[in-house]
């Protein structure tokens, strides 16, 4: 039998997007498969620009990929390719004064399901799925933040869809909306392929099977969280000064100063954490922005 967790159903070779001399994306490969799969990178890596590229909204200078067996070079293909995709981008263009229910059958309508009975079913089944059934008929002016995400969510699940693309979904959630929203990511990983960018390592560590880390265009890391955690076995110590020498440091709630890098003889190693992993597996610059 196939082994769905294992066999690709996403997979890129050699991405590459310029804007000017900025490289966005810089010879990007990567395999996805059944399940969420964590983007994490710090500001400006390519992350959106990779998820637009990969939802077909802005074409790569160079590379391929194929999406669910669809190769979207050609038009037959980009059009399989966007019907098998869900799409929560950073700023869902929402209009206020929609219900959830006019701006999820709009989306619906977008993706070209015409019989307006199926198309009223699907719009309430989703709407259920991410708990929003009681609200369906208020204004989206009118929802939390958090619910507004949901409204996101719902309108990217309409068709049942097997590629999943979120982006930075939790930003702006409070702790309490952000650990909802992680169960429905769950529950909408299971089956399907969802890739899901963040900042957060605490998402990928509750949320993800396996996880990319992309900075500067290039993907620096893909494999489980525990290997990247792992990555930082005997890199990270304690000390009650700031070592120079470290590749990044700073200091905790305990006064003592953590250090990612080289040890010096002698250190005091520590334990490391998936956002260790994250760190060295960024240029020391990188790490010690995203580290302050
Ligand atoms: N339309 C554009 N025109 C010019 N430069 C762009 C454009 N879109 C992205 N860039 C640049 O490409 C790089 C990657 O941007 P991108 O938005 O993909 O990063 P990101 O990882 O999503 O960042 P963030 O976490 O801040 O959203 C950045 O240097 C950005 O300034």
């Amino acid at each position: 039998m196939t082994d769905l967790r294992t066999t690709p159903t996403v997979s890129a070779a050699g991405l590459t997007l310029r804007y000017g001399r900025t490289a966005a994306l810089d010879d990007v490969s990567l395999r996805l498969t059944s399940g969420v799969t964590g983007l994490l990178g710090p500001n400006g890596a390519g992350k959106t620009t990779l998820l637009r590229v990969l939802a077909t909204a802005v074409s790569p200078d160079r590379g391929a990929f194929t999406v669910l067996g669809h190769d979207p070079a050609t038009a037959a293909g980009r059009h399989e390719v966007r019907r098998g995709l869900g799409y929560l981008p950073q700023t869902p263009g929402f209009h206020p004064d929609f219900t959830a229910f006019a701006f999820v059958d709009y989306v619906a309508i977008l993706k070209e399901m015409t019989d307006r009975a199926a198309r009223h079913r699907e719009v309430r089944r989703v709407l259920d799925a991410v708990d929003l059934g009681d609200v369906r008929s208020r204004r989206i002016r009118r929802l939390s933040g958090g619910m507004r995400q949901r409204v996101a969510l719902a309108a990217a699940l309409v068709g049942d869809p097997g590629f999943l693309v979120l982006d930075e979904p939790t930003v702006g959630l409070d702790p309490e909306q952000r650990m909802r929203f992680r169960e429905l990511i769950a529950t909408a990983g299971e089956g399907r392929t969802v890739l899901l960018s963040t900042h957060q390592t605490e998402d990928v560590a509750m949320l993800c099977h396996r996880v990319i880390v992309l900075a500067g265009g290039r993907v620096r890391f893909e494999g489980t969280p525990a290997e990247l955690t792992a990555r930082a076995e005997g890199r990270v110590w304690s000390g009650t000064e700031r070592d120079p020498g470290a590749k990044a440091a700073w200091r905790t709630g305990t006064g003592a100063f953590r250090h990612l890098g080289d040890p010096p003889e002698g250190a005091t190693l520590v334990e490391p954490t998936l956002e260790d992993g994250y760190l060295l597996s960024l240029e020391a610059s990188e790490a010690s922005e995203v580290a302050a």
